[in-house]
C-alpha cells in the first residue's frame, strides 16, 4: 500500500505531523464497513483503505476538550513506531471527520480471546505475550510516555495472536502527569476519559493504589496493571471473580457493589488478585515477579527494563529445564504461610476426608530418611549453655463456633533428641481441611530437615512444602468430585423440531412445514407446539403440559430453571460448571447464569430461577 503524503503533512492545527503517516486522506481512499466495538469514546470500524483491510477508530468529539484530546493522542502516536505496538497507517486530521487509521488486528483484544473464546495459553505462549509487552512498555516509558490504561482490553492480537498494545487515549507524558492528575480528578471525583462510569469496575480492577487513592500516576503505575494482566493470563480468570478471591472482592463484581468497596479493600488491605498457582506453569520466580509488579509500594515495583531481562532469566530457565539440564531444583517463593482451604466448592467432601491422616502419610512419602536436626544442636554438649527443663500441655474447644476448625501438636524430642521439640498450632479457616493436613503433615515435613542450615530454614522449607502439597491434593480431588456432578434433564423442549411433539400436532389436526431454518407449525409458523393462547391454532397447540415426576434424592443439590434465553447458549453441563464456581447464593448464581447467556451471545430475554434442594454450609455461601 503506498499512501500519498501531501505536504505539508500536518494536522489542521499544525501541531501533529508524520514523516511516514499521511495525515490527509482522500474521501475516496478508503470505505468504512461496518462497526467493531463502540467504546466509551470512541467507534472502532472495519474498513478498506486502499485496498486493504484496516481498523478506523472515530473518536466522539462534542466539545473542544474532545479536540484537544484528538490532537494530543495524534501528536504521541505519529511518535509511535515499535513492533509491539499497534501501527498506526494514516490519519484524517481535519473537519468534520476526524480518524485513525489502524492495521487491522484479527484476533480481537486480548479480553475477548481470553473470556469470550476461553483461550488458554501455553506458559510459553503467555512468556512470549509478557516479554512483547514489557518491551513495547518500556519503549514507551523511555520515550517518556505513560499509557495508564493498560489492561487486556487494550492487547489487540494479530492472527499469529502475537500482542499489540494500543487505545493511548489515556496516555500522557511523564512531564504532564502532575498536572493531568490532579485536573481529572478535580472536576468529578472521577478521572475522565475511558473512565466512564459503566467501565468504572473493568477498568478500576487494573489501577494501582495510589491511582485510586488519587495520587500521582507514574510510570510505576503500569507495571502494576501490567502485573495485574499477566495474572489474568495465567489464572484465565478475570480478577476478583475467582472464587478463592476474598469474599469481599467476589461480591464487588457479582453485586455491582460501588468501585468504592474494591478501592478501599485494594487500597487499605492490600487486596490484589489470586495469584496463579504453580500448575498454570508458571515458575516461583514468575509468581515474584508478577507480586513485585503490584507491589503497595511503587517504588518496590521493577522498572520495565527490569522486567524484560527477568523475563529473559526465566525464559532461559524454562529452555533449561526443558533440556533436562536444570534438574528439579525448584526456587519457591512464597511469602505468606496462612492456613486455608482455597478452593470453594469442596465443603461436601472436605469434611469427609481425614485430613490429618493425609497429611502425615504425604510427609512420610514425601521424606528422606530422617537425619533430624543434628546440626542445630551442636552446642548442647556445653554445660555452661542454656538448657530449659520442660513440661507440656494443651486444651482445646469449639467454643462458641458451630465447627472446630483449630488443630495442634505436641512433639517433644523430636527423633529422640532431647533439647528439641515441636509445638504447634494452627488456625483453620474456611473449613479445618487445611489445619488438620498442617498438623498430620508439618512436623513430618520439619523432621527430615535436619539438614537444612537453620531451625528457621526448616520451618520455612517445611511451611511452603505443606502448603503445596495440600493444594496438590485438594486440586486433584476437586477435579475427581466436579466429575461426580452431574445434570439432569427433567423437562423437555417442546417445539416442532421434536418428532413426537410434530406427530402430536399433526394427530391433533394442526400443520407442521419446514420453514426457513426449522419445523414451524401453521400459517404462524410457531416453533411451540404448546402454550397458552394462540387462539388460531387451537387444538394442536395445546395448552397441556407434559407433567413428569421426579424423585429428589440427598443427592440433588438444586434445581435450574429458565426461558430458552439461557438454553439456547448454555448447556446443562455447562449450568453445572457455572454454579460450582460462584457464591453458593441462588439470586447470585441465576444472576450468573443469566449473565453468561448475554455475554454468550443470546438473543432472547433470559429468565433463570435456582432453587437449593439442601442447605449451603455458611462457608460455602460466603466464598
Ligand atoms: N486495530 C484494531 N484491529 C482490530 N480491532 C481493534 C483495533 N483497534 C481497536 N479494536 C477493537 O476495538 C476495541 C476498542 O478499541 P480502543 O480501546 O482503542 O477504543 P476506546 O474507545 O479507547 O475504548 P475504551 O472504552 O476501552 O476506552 C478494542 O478492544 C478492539 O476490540
Ligand atoms: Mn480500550
Ligand atoms: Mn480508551
Amino acid at each position: 500500500m503506498v499512501l500519498e503524503i501531501v505536504e505539508p503533512n500536518t494536522c489542521i492545527r499544525g501541531c501533529c505531523h508524520s514523516h511516514s503517516i499521511p495525515l490527509h486522506l482522500s474521501s475516496s481512499s478508503y470505505t468504512l464497513l461496518s462497526p467493531i466495538a463502540r467504546g466509551a469514546e470512541s467507534v472502532v470500524w472495519e474498513a478498506m483503505l486502499d485496498g486493504r483491510k484496516v481498523a478506523v477508530k472515530k473518536p466522539i468529539l462534542s466539545t473542544s476538550d474532545d479536540l484537544d484530546k484528538f490532537h494530543k493522542e495524534l501528536k504521541l502516536l505519529c511518535k509511535l513506531d515499535h513492533p509491539g505496538i499497534l501501527k498506526l497507517l494514516a490519519v484524517h486530521a481535519r473537519p468534520p471527520n476526524y480518524m485513525y487509521f489502524f492495521e487491522f488486528y484479527e484476533g480481537g483484544n486480548l479480553a475477548q480471546k481470553l473470556h469470550v473464546e476461553e483461550w488458554s495459553l501455553s506458559i510459553d505462549q503467555s512468556l512470549d505475550m509478557m516479554v512483547s509487552l514489557a518491551k513495547a512498555l518500556e519503549y514507551l516509558h523511555k520515550l517518556g510516555i505513560v499509557h495508564r490504561d493498560v489492561k487486556p482490553a487494550n492487547i489487540l492480537l494479530d492472527k499469529h495472536l502475537r500482542p499489540y498494545l494500543a487505545d493511548f487515549g489515556l496516555a500522557e507524558y511523564k512531564r504532564d502527569l502532575k498536572q493531568v492528575s490532579t485536573e481529572n480528578w478535580k472536576s468529578s471525583g472521577k478521572p475522565t476519559g475511558g473512565f466512564h462510569k459503566k467501565n468504572m469496575v473493568g477498568t478500576l480492577i487494573y489501577m494501582a493504589p495510589e491511582v485510586l487513592r488519587k495520587e500521582i500516576h507514574t510510570e510505576k503505575s503500569d507495571v502494576y496493571s501490567f502485573g495485574v494482566s499477566v495474572n489474568e493470563l495465567l489464572t484465565g480468570v478475570v480478577p476478583y471473580t475467582d472464587l478463592r478471591a476474598e469474599a469481599q472482592a467476589h461480591t464487588v463484581l457479582e453485586m455491582n457493589y460501588t468501585e468504592q468497596q474494591l478501592t478501599g479493600a485494594v487500597v487499605s488491605e492490600g487486596l490484589r488478585p489470586v495469584l496463579a498457582g504453580l500448575e498454570s506453569g508458571a515458575s516461583a520466580s514468575l509468581l515474584s515477579l508478577i507480586q513485585r509488579c503490584w507491589d503497595a509500594d511503587p517504588e518496590n515495583r521493577p522498572s520495565f527494563a527490569d522486567i524484560v531481562v527477568e523475563l529473559a532469566l526465566i525464559l532461559e530457565c524454562e529452555d533449561r529445564v526443558k533440556k533436562g539440564e536444570a534438574g528439579s531444583a525448584k526456587s519457591l517463593v512464597f511469602h505468606e504461610h496462612v492456613v486455608t482451604a482455597n478452593i470453594q466448592n469442596i465443603q461436601s467432601f472436605k469434611e469427609s476426608i481425614n485430613w490429618f491422616t493425609y497429611g502425615k502419610d504425604f510427609s512420610e512419602r514425601a521424606s528422606l530418611p530422617s537425619n533430624a536436626a543434628s546440626t542445630w544442636i551442636d552446642s548442647s554438649n556445653d554445660p555452661s549453655s542454656y538448657h530449659p527443663v520442660l513440661s507440656w500441655g494443651s486444651f482445646s474447644t469449639c467454643g462458641r463456633r458451630e465447627t472446630m476448625e483449630d488443630t495442634h501438636f505436641l512433639i517433644p524430642h523430636v527423633c529422640n533428641k532431647k533439647d528439641i521439640h515441636l509445638f504447634g498450632i494452627f488456625d483453620g479457616h474456611r473449613g479445618a481441611a487445611a489445619a488438620e493436613f498442617c498438623a498430620g503433615a508439618l512436623p513430618g515435613f520439619l523432621q527430615t530437615l535436619g539438614s537444612m542450615s537453620s531451625p528457621s530454614h526448616a520451618l520455612l522449607d517445611a511451611f511452603v512444602k505443606t502448603d503445596l502439597a495440600f493444594r496438590n491434593e485438594l486440586d486433584s480431588r476437586q477435579q475427581f468430585y466436579a466429575d461426580l456432578d452431574v445434570p439432569y434433564a427433567l423437562s423437555r423442549d417442546h417445539v416442532a423440531s421434536c418428532l413426537e411433539e410434530r406427530e402430536r400436532v399433526v394427530g391433533a389436526g394442526g400443520q407442521v412445514k419446514w420453514q426457513v431454518d426449522t419445523w414451524r407449525v401453521g400459517h404462524a409458523a410457531l416453533q411451540v407446539t404448546r402454550s397458552i393462547g394462540d387462539d388460531d391454532l387451537k387444538p394442536a397447540v395445546t395448552a397441556e403440559p407434559e407433567i413428569t415426576e421426579t424423585i429428589l434424592s440427598m443427592e440433588d443439590e438444586y434445581l435450574v430453571m429458565a426461558s430458552d434465553g439461557l438454553w439456547d447458549v448454555v448447556t446443562n453441563t455447562d449450568v453445572v460448571s457455572i454454579i460450582r464456581d460462584t457464591v453458593k447464593e441462588p439470586g447470585m448464581c441465576s444472576k450468573r447464569l443469566a449473565t453468561e447467556a448475554a455475554a454468550r451471545g443470546s438473543k432472547d430475554n433470559i429468565t433463570v430461577i435456582v432453587v437449593f434442594l439442601r442447605p449451603v454450609s455458611t462457608a460455602e455461601r460466603i466464598y
